[in-house]
């Protein structure tokens, strides 16, 4: 680049008590190639080997991943809040030769070692010592910065990631290195809109799959990552960090931007921000408009899932339809079609597909391992089927419905659970709420609804809160969408990336 290096540093790490780690990109190169070497030299792996990478916010997990790139070791990123039988099952089925972790999930690993015969190195991250485990800082001290790039293919594997198995154990998705690889340069630059100038933040676990979206789009992009170690999400933490750093780019989960809107968000002069993306789950319209008109800021939202790179966007520059996800990212061709892949037209309801035939994209994963049935069930004609439902208008902006086992069926009434939730957002008495079926002896299942009030409504009486809130939702959207039931509740169940998990309060209805 002719001798210029961008300003920023590659990566910032903050962890909200006056500790921080600052590398340019020269310094992550050497630290990484110091880390492949560990990898390769103290660990024994082998390019295509397997290691787990189970870290909290910790820089070590940025290293690791590039250095699981330099190496072409496989990576398997998993959530801190894994129990001994999910490490157990993740560690035996992925066969994975490693895995690094802290001294939290130690103990749990050891429990279960004897039962994983693949597993032959621990990598411990902590300032401590602990029997059978290496200790990743010491060996990173000691270990050369030379290192050469393992030549990898596009087509070989370049990281695992197992899904949260909602309907089953968790399958293993495997992305090449094309996949992640190429596939989130160009969302870095069209969605996320990063220059040499940015310093993006994403909140997420470094478990999820939006970590590695983050990894791929920003680096390439010559953007900093920026990461506060975030023992807890909180509401004032994040829009403290704001007002203090200059980040320019943010991603959240709508979670998390349902949580920013209801503080006073006029008393924060945020340092640098710009940009700001959401995704993982629907953006309730109401939030979107919230955040923009306190900050002047336009809120993104992109969809995708754990097999592909970004499927639908907000991109930069685009008119925003509030409520919609967007249109179709490229190089995805993305329709909606019905349950044989066929293409059906624009308005109509059907399942999100993204198109594989003749020619699967390169940014896409490339099976689910070990599971040829799931990887076969998952294509219809020439689409892969997403699982969520929704519709496109007819200029190309897809309107999400929910997932297929999320729609409910009412008196032969088709009705999206978000679409519902939405309207509720717009009443001023809740926080956030979940719409699921409820079985009902005349209708079959009815639309029921689980809000969580915002505080000054706690104290108000129920019964003329359900009436107030049933008529609201009957106003905003089609009357036969409205909630039958309604109960309040403390909080909702969510994933550890903070989705709603409506197949909870599904199943408690339906007593499964
Ligand atoms: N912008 C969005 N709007 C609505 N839903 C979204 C959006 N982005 C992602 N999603 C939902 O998240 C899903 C992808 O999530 P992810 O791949 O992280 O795993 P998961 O579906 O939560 O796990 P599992 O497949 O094990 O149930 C999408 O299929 C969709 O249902």
């Amino acid at each position: 680049m002719d001798g210029h290096r961008p300003l920023n540093p590659a990566f910032w790490w903050v962890d909200g008590t006056g500790a921080e780690v600052k590398w340019s990109f020269e310094e992550l190169g050497e630290q990484s190639r110091k880390a492949a070497n560990v990898l390769g030299g103290a660990c024994g792996l082998q390019p295509g080997d397997r290691m787990m990478l189970v870290l909290p916010r910790l820089p070590e997990w940025w290293l690791i991943s590039v250095a699981c790139m330099r190496t072409g070791v496989v990576m398997i990123p998993g959530v801190t809040q894994l129990t001994e039988k999910d490490l157990k099952y993740r560690l035996q089925i992925s066969r994975a030769k490693s895995i690094i972790t802290t001294n939290s999930l130690a103990p749990h690993v050891d429990a279960i070692s004897a039962d994983c015969p693949s597993l032959q190195t621990k990598l411990l991250v902590s300032d401590s010592s602990r029997p059978g485990w290496m200790n990743f800082k010491e060996l990173l001290r000691e270990a050369s910065t030379g290192h050469n790039c393992v030549r990898t293919k596009s087509r070989d594997t370049l990281a695992i990631y197992f899904t949260s198995g909602t309907t089953g154990n968790p399958k293993m998705v495997e992305h090449s290195q094309s996949s992640y690889g190429l596939g989130f340069v160009a969302s870095g630059r069209r969605w996320v809109a990063l220059t040499e100038s940015d310093i993006f933040w994403n909140t997420t676990d470094t478990g999820w799959v939006k970590a590695a979206w983050t990894l791929f789009s920003a680096w390439a992009n010559g953007a900093c990552i920026f990461v506060h170690e975030l023992p807890q999400v909180g509401a004032k933490v994040i829009l403290n960090t704001l007002t203090k750093f200059p980040v320019t780019t943010l991603c959240c989960v709508p979670t998390i931007f349902r949580l920013l809107v209801q503080e006073d968000l006029t008393r924060y002069s945020f340092q640098s921000l710009r940009h700001c993306l959401t995704g993982g789950e629907a953006l309730n319209p109401d939030v979107r408009e919230k955040w923009k008109s306190q900050t002047g800021l336009e809120l993104h939202e992109g969809y995708g899932q754990s097999e592909t790179v970004l499927i639908c966007a907000n991109l930069r520059g685009m008119m925003i339809k509030s409520g919609s996800m967007g249109k179709a990212s490229p190089p995805y061709d993305v329709q909606i079609v019905d349950d044989e892949g066929k293409v059906l037209p624009p308005g109509e309801e059907g399942s999100v597909g993204v198109r594989v035939r003749p020619t699967r994209p390169f940014c896409f994963f490339n099976c689910y391992l070990e599971n040829p049935e799931k990887t076969a069930a998952s294509e219809r004609g020439d689409f892969y089927l997403t699982g969520d439902r929704a519709r496109m208008d007819k200029d190309g902006y897809f309107w999400f419905m929910g997932r297929s086992d999320d729609i409910i069926n009412s008196s032969s009434y088709r009705i999206g659970p978000v679409e519902v939730e939405s309207a509720l957002a717009e009443h001023p008495a809740v926080l956030e709420s979940a719409v699921v079926s409820s079985p009902d002896p005349i209708r079959g299942e009815v639309v029921k609804a689980f809000v969580v009030l915002s505080p000054a409504y706690s104290s108000h009486d129920p019964e003329a809160l359900i009436r107030e809130l049933q008529d609201h939702v009957k106003r905003m959207t089609a009357p036969y969408k409205y909630p039958r039931k309604v109960a309040f509740v403390s909080e909702l169940p969510k994933t550890v990336s903070g989705k709603i998990q409506r197949s909870k309060l599904r199943n408690q209805e339906w007593g499964r």
